[in-house]
């Protein structure tokens, strides 16, 4: 049998073999092999067996049937067994033949059980062999159970056949058993009857080979229809595999897309996300300059509205003490002017009354003396009697009309009274409306009265309310902690074309306190190229899209700070060309003009709470360890030498012969700003040809006293723009400016070591504030009576990386120090 059908390793093609036919006279043939070798071994050697025949002395039986050599030629198909040169045993049959058929069993047992089919197969030619053998015989698999260690599982089962042949379904080893114990009574061994035994199991043998033969053509049969098979499995397993490897190629090529899709997908999902972002800060900004834009505006219209109300309450009071005024004068005019006519109208009524009076008497006088010239002449002219009564008749009727004249006068007399009377009652009446007036003006001044105390009132909570304020403002400052660090990117200027740095925002959404860095790029040892990512987090974090009115709303709280009696000082921290003098002191829109500005709009609004503020600035220059005055003359600059003076119980900084500028507007800032900048010294490295070589310190005393209450404070607001930070070996400076970058670098590390002796925290701890004029300038401005807020400003190139992350690290050293408590200088005038 072709053993490479089943050697031959098949690789697995997912296909079910095909259960192929099995010949219905295919047996398995190493258990009848074994059976008749152990059968025989079971038997005596004839040769003994004859020996026993002679020795016992018995009688030779008469003729006999065939002998089982005989017999097996017999049995044999292929005709008699050719004459051997060997000796042969007793059954006639050769020991070559039966190692043959010994050999030939055992490999259609190997081939049986290596058929290359289910457990199916192999127990249908295990149930064909027990068929073939008989109803009383067990399956092979039955069979199997019978092998012992010694091997003599044939022996039994030879037997076995043998029992089915005879029809029982006693074993054959029973029937010897059972013949030999019969025979045991009567002879101990009876080789005829044996013989014959043997012979008819040899026979049965003899039929089973027989099968066997038939059956190897049927088995070949099967393996030439599993080896067709097999070529057809492999063929198909061929285009199996190319199948697969079109497949392999086509998935290859589906990845290749889909990693392109996805590159494409992120870098589109990128771009939008920083357009959004820009979108968002940009409108954020926006918004943040109306909201500005409409609380000025608010401010102002309130401001406005005050001051009209004020205005008006004046112009108002102005009015109505005018209008009174006017009123009394127009008054007592008016009384006046009736006195004067009343009594002017009186005398010239009693001048007429009198006069009429006069001429009455006079009247009277004469008519008397006429009448009493009459009577004479009545008596002296009696006769003429007639004349003389008809002269007093004429003299009744004169006196009769002087009567009525006299009437008329007591009649004109009465009208004048009446007159009089009216004149009167009207002037009584004017000096009632007076009184009424007086009386809706002593109310008016009531309520004035009233208002002004109310306004005393509201003026006092007011202050109150300032004082709680201040207090509260600075527990604020003082819970976000002494020493704040914020972050600041500048944008790539359109000028600049070098590789942006790989710098991203995680949180702007959020807080806006974090920046992560892509560091450069670094070769393992198996070649693979890789980044580090290095994220930073800080108080605040501005990305480039950030404008300075932005980052001035989150120090502007500082700035207060300064105005309540607390010292101040904000550092801009960076490389040359990052943007620290940007940030500081950009005309108008910088940290210094804006700072300014809030002070002077603050101090104003105080003005009404009683405070009144003294602004008093200076700028200053640390270059090469030297002080310079930036608003004084530049020719001097390196000449004149500047102390540092400390008053430690008043703990106040003093320089020498140093120009300070009393700030009463905001425009003087400007001012001082640009002289500033022409003096301040300015000088080109390889870095950077702009690149400022000095420490710039505008110092602002702010001082404040409260009429009313009594309080004073004083304040410095430092704002410091620190010389670029760069390394020496970036720099490439050589003689004047290798003193310069030495120096500046000094500078910077004992500032570094300043804020970490304070972060320890240490009372009474040495604080290296002399080691450079920088932190010994701002000695009390710095450390636990004041506030700092460090700006470290980063350059968003590539180029500038490893100076980024120097900066980086340096700020998260400042921003993990924690500066003891604040304290406001402040105190009570006597
Ligand atoms: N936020 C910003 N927006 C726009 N331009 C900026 C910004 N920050 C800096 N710049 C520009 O970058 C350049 C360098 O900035 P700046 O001079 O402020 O750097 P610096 O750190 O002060 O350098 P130096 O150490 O030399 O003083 C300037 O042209 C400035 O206008």
């Amino acid at each position: 049998m072709d053993t490479s059908i089943t050697n031959s390793p098949m690789r697995p093609t997912g296909i079910k073999p095909t259960k192929l036919p099995v010949p219905a006279t295919a047996k398995p043939l190493g258990d009848i092999s074994s059976s008749e070798s152990n059968s025989r071994a079971a038997m005596p050697p004839p040769d003994r067996i004859g020996q026993k025949h002679k020795i016992s002395g018995l009688q030779e039986p008469g003729p006999k049937k065939k002998i089982l050599k005989d017999r097996a030629v017999e049995y044999n198909p292929k005709g008699p067994a050719p004459p051997s040169s060997r000796p042969t045993n007793s059954l006639g049959r050769s020991s070559t033949t039966a190692a043959q058929r010994n050999t030939s069993f055992a490999s259609s047992t190997s081939s049986t059980t290596r058929v290359p089919s289910s457990s199916t197969t192999r127990t249908t030619s295990g149930s064909s062999f027990a068929s073939s053998i008989g109803p009383g015989s067990r399956p092979a698999s039955a069979l199997q159970h019978n092998r012992t260690p010694h091997g003599n599982m044939f022996h039994n089962r030879s037997l076995s056949h043998a029992a089915s042949v005879n029809g029982g379904s006693t074993t054959p080893m029973d029937a010897v058993a059972a013949a030999n114990q019969q025979n045991g009574k009567k002879k101990a061994f009876d080789p005829d009857e044996r013989l014959e035994k043997m012979e008819k199991v040899f026979g049965l043998f003899s039929s089973q080979i027989q099968e066997s033969i038939s059956g190897k053509s049927s088995w070949e049969e099967v393996i030439s229809v599993y080896k067709a098979r097999i070529s057809e499995l492999e063929e198909l397993r061929v285009q199996l595999s190319q199948t697969n490897d079109r497949l392999r190629q086509d998935l290859e090529e589906v990845k290749g897309n889909l990693m392109t899709s996805n590159f494409t997908l992120e870098e589109t999902r990128r771009t939008h996300t920083f357009d959004m972002d820009d979108l968002r800060r940009k409108h954020k900004n926006e918004l943040e300059d109306i909201k500005d834009e409409r609380r000025r505006e608010a401010e102002k219209t309130e401001r406005e509205a005050s001051n009209e109300a004020e205005r008006l309450t004046k112009n108002f009071q102005e009015q109505i003490d005018k209008l009174l005024k006017l009123h009394r004068d127009e008054l007592s005019d008016l009384e006046k002017r009736l006195q004067e006519e009343v009594n002017g109208e009186r005398s010239k009524r009693l001048l007429e009354v009198q006069e009429i009076a006069t001429q009455l008497a006079v009247f009277r006088q004469t008519t008397e003396i006429d009448v009493t010239q009459k009577d004479r002449e009545v008596q002296n002219v009696r006769n003429e009697l007639h004349q003389v009564s008809s002269d007093l008749e004429r003299e009744k009727q004169i006196n009769s009309s002087l009567r009525e004249k006299l009437t008329e006068a007591s009649s004109s007399a009465i009208t004048l009274d009446a007159s009089m009377k009216a004149m009167k009652a009207k002037i009584d009446f004017l000096e009632s409306d007076n009184q009424a007036q007086s009386q809706a003006f002593a109310d008016l001044n009531r309520r004035m009265q009233e208002a002004i105390d109310a306004e005393a009132i509201a003026k006092e909570k007011l202050r109150n309310e300032e004082t709680l304020r201040r207090k509260l403002h600075n527990q604020v400052q003082e819970l976000k902690g002494n020493i704040r660090v914020f972050c600041r990117v500048r944008p790539v200027l359109g000028k600049e074309s070098d590789e942006a740095a790989k710098i991203s925002f995680p949180d702007t959404d959020k807080d806006s306190k974090e920046v992560t860095i892509q560091g450069p790029e670094q070769k393992t040892a198996l070649g693979k190229v890789t980044a580090t990512s290095n994220a930073f987090s800080f108080d605040r974090v501005f990305g480039p899209s950030s404008q300075n009115a932005e980052v001035f709303e989150e120090i502007s709280q500082l700035v207060q700070s300064a105005l309540d009696g607390y010292n101040v000082c904000i550092f801009c921290y960076g490389q040359t060309g990052s943007g620290k003098t940007h940030t500081m002191s950009t005309p108008i829109d910088g940290m210094i003009p804006r700072a300014v500005q809030q002070i002077y709009a603050t101090a104003k609004d105080l003005e009404e709470k009683g405070w009144k503020y003294t602004m008093e600035g200076s700028f200053v220059e640390v270059y090469n360890e030297n002080l310079n005055d930036l608003l004084g003359n530049a020719n001097e600059f390196d000449k004149k030498k500047h102390e540092i003076r400390h008053d430690m119980q008043k703990m106040k900084t003093t320089i020498t012969d140093i120009t300070t500028v009393l700030l009463d507007s905001p425009e003087k800032v400007e001012s001082i700003l640009e002289r500033a900048s022409t003096n301040r010294s300015v000088a080109a490295t390889k870095a950077n040809e702009r690149s400022s070589r000095s420490h710039s310190v505008f110092i602002l005393k702010l001082i404040g006293e409260n009429s009313i209450t009594g309080e004073r404070s004083e304040g410095t607001l430092n704002l410091v723009d620190l010389a670029g930070s760069e390394r020496l070996g970036h720099s490439q400076a050589t003689g004047e400016r290798l003193k310069e970058t030495q120096n500046i670098n000094k500078s910077l590390s004992c500032l570094g070591d300043v804020i970490g002796a304070l972060g320890q925290g240490k009372e009474g701890g040495h604080i290296p504030y002399r080691n450079s004029k920088l932190t010994y300038l701002l000695q009390f401005s710095l450390g636990g009576n004041s506030k700092t807020l460090m700006f470290v400003m980063i350059s968003p190139l590539q180029a500038h990386l490893g100076e980024t992350l120097t900066s980086l690290k340096f700020a998260t050293k400042v921003h993990n120090t924690h500066i003891g408590t604040a304290k406001r200088q402040s105190k009570v005038k006597d």
